[in-house]
């Protein structure tokens, strides 16, 4: 069976201005993650915040109790640099560093901020890297990018080195409220026949009318923005969500 369903609102598209009120309000709403959307102006052509916000946001939700838990801080980050901010995010809070392949693949950061070393950054190293930080790790993979690269990574035997989570970007990482890209669940379906336990997000455009094309595929961890945020009832909407996944739990 599929892991438990996972509502993850997505505060890109909450009030900045009441950044911690809405943390705390959509957890009472039902939420089970919060997903912090990380933006540099390299990597995407926009930006959000670093990890002094989250600092501040994370005081306002209650640490989950263990892995995956209820108030996971889910950040993805969508960096130039995921290795240079690891040690940062730990610090402020972050329990699942969720960064892309694209950038690990192309980054030359080292592991401290002052960023002498010129080496590439592997996503094996990386993700090491975040787990003896003590945070779970996920790796992001864009549209354009197929599936077939994360084979590798994930059928590594060293656990230390096998991410946690894969996040599925269901639209082009930099901006909340586009539309789905149903061209993308192919790469959801091939995941979870592969692996049955692996937690598979999927980010971008999911609402009541996307989610049981993404549930059907066998995404269990269901990033919302726009749709909650943008909700006169946010709650009915991440309930409807959750549904919508553990409906088919036990059926794929
Ligand atoms: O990573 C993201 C954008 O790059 C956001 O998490 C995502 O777009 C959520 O917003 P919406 O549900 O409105 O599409
Ligand atoms: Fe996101």
């Amino acid at each position: 069976m599929s892991p438990p369903a996972v509502i993850a609102p997505s505060i890109l598209s909450a009030d900045f201005a009441e950044l911690g009120k809405a943390c705390s309000d959509t957890m009472n709403q039902g939420a089970d993650w919060l997903h912090v959307d990380i933006m540099d102006g390299h990597f995407v052509p926009n930006m959000t915040f670093g990890a002094p916000v989250v600092t501040k946001i994370r005081s306002h939700v209650d640490r989950p109790t263990g892995a995956y838990g209820r108030g996971t801080f889910d950040c993805h980050m969508m960096i130039a640099e995921p290795k240079r901010w690891v040690r940062d995010f730990q610090k402020a809070g972050c329990d699942l560093y969720c960064f892309h392949y694209e950038a690990a693949v192309s980054s030359t950061a080292a592991d401290t901020p002052a960023g002498t070393s010129t080496a590439k950054t592997s996503p094996k190293e990386l993700i090491s890297f975040i787990h003896g930080l003590g945070m779970q790790a996920g790796i992001a993979i864009k549209p354009k990018t197929p599936v077939d690269v994360l084979w590798d990574i994930l059928e590594n035997p060293v656990k230390e080195e096998v991410p946690d989570m894969v996040l599925v970007m269901t639209v082009e990482p930099g901006f909340g409220g586009q539309s789905f890209m149903a061209s993308e669940l192919p790469k959801v379906t091939a995941l979870r026949e592969r692996y049955p336990d692996l937690h598979i997000e999927v980010d971008g455009g999911l609402s009541e009318k996307t989610i049981d094309q993404a549930a059907d595929a066998g995404a269990n961890v269901i990033v919302a923005g726009s749709a909650v945020f943008g909700a006169t009832d946010p709650g009915e909407v991440i309930g409807k969500l959750r549904d919508a996944v553990e409906s088919r739990r036990g059926k794929l």
